[in-house]
């Protein structure tokens, strides 16, 4: 299969996921993609957006795009292949951020109403474990996110290698955001700590007085937790307290997450099915 230009290398059939790499050496991937005057960390999204909307993109697609600064050189990259290609995309976006860079951009924007169904969700993430599950919401936007990620027959996850991990909880150490009804901040505060230990926080504004509000008008609890965890039933666990509007665990969600590498490379890694082939992303064929 060729990944627009660049072929795929060997699978690893035996496992779940697989890991693979465009190489700078032979690819050119940053290098094509990076100005010098960006630092590592920046040019490693770039590259991962860049990469991911060139190898998942295509014309006539409906387009879920996510939230944070990894998704601006996405949002980007897209103006460009839309203006050079001349495609015809739509897009629905996870919060105001997304929705007016987009606007910006000159692309169509759409929403749920309209365009329930998505071909391809792409979007960043704080922290991305061994599996494929994500903690999101470090931008206070991961209630919209799951939402539209869920309705995409493929989801893309863009970041840089500081938010490749094991386990959660190994480089992301701000803990799990939840987003909750204002008025039952505090009872929803006691069960979490009373039912999974550790602690949990009500998120604070940092050019505003009070708490960070969200795009629902919700506040964001941010739990620290001890050690790691079943993530699914600690995310059903979570979710069931009355007051919890949503998780930042994105369980079992994603097919693929592609790292920018401090070298200019970008890894890749993906989920396999249960006969070892990728969990294909019909429009990548
Ligand atoms: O609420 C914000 C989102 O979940 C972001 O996608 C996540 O925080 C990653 O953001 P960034 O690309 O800025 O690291």
């Amino acid at each position: 299969m060729k990944l627009r230009g660049f072929t795929r290398l060997a699978r690893i059939s035996s496992c779940v996921l697989k890991e693979n790499s465009y190489k700078p050496s032979l690819f050119c991937v940053s290098r094509r993609y990076c100005s010098s005057e960006m630092d590592l960390i920046t040019q490693a999204k770039q590259s991962a957006a860049y990469q991911a909307i060139d190898n998942h993109v295509k014309n006539g697609q409906a387009l879920g795009i996510g939230s944070g600064s990894t998704i601006v050189f996405a949002i980007n990259r897209l103006a460009e292949r839309v203006q050079e290609e001349n495609l015809n995309v739509v897009c629905v976006p996870t919060s105001f951020q997304s929705k007016q860079l987009l606007t910006e951009k000159g692309l169509a924007v759409s929403d749920l109403e309209r365009t329930p169904s998505l071909d391809v969700a792409i979007d960043g993430a704080d922290e991305v474990d061994k599996d494929l599950n994500l903690i999101k919401g470090g931008g206070a936007a991961c209630t919209q996110e799951k939402i539209v990620a869920s309705c995409a027959k493929y989801f893309v996850v863009i970041a840089d290698h500081r938010k490749d991990s094991k386990l959660l909880g190994e480089q992301w150490k701000k803990g799990v955001p939840i987003e909750v009804i204002p008025m039952g901040y505090v009872p929803v505060i006691r069960a979490i700590e009373k039912k999974l230990g550790g602690k949990a926080e009500l998120r604070m504004g940092a050019n505003k007085a009070g708490p960070v509000v969200t795009d629902n008008g919700n506040f964001i609890l941010d739990w620290k937790f001890d050690e790691t965890k079943d993530w699914k039933k600690v995310n059903m666990e979570i979710s069931m307290i009355p007051g919890v509007v949503e998780t930042g665990l994105f369980i079992d969600m994603a097919q693929r997450a592609y790292f920018g590498m401090p070298d200019g490379s970008v890894t890749f890694r993906e989920k396999l099915s249960r006969n070892g082939t990728p969990e294909c992303d019909e429009s990548e064929k």
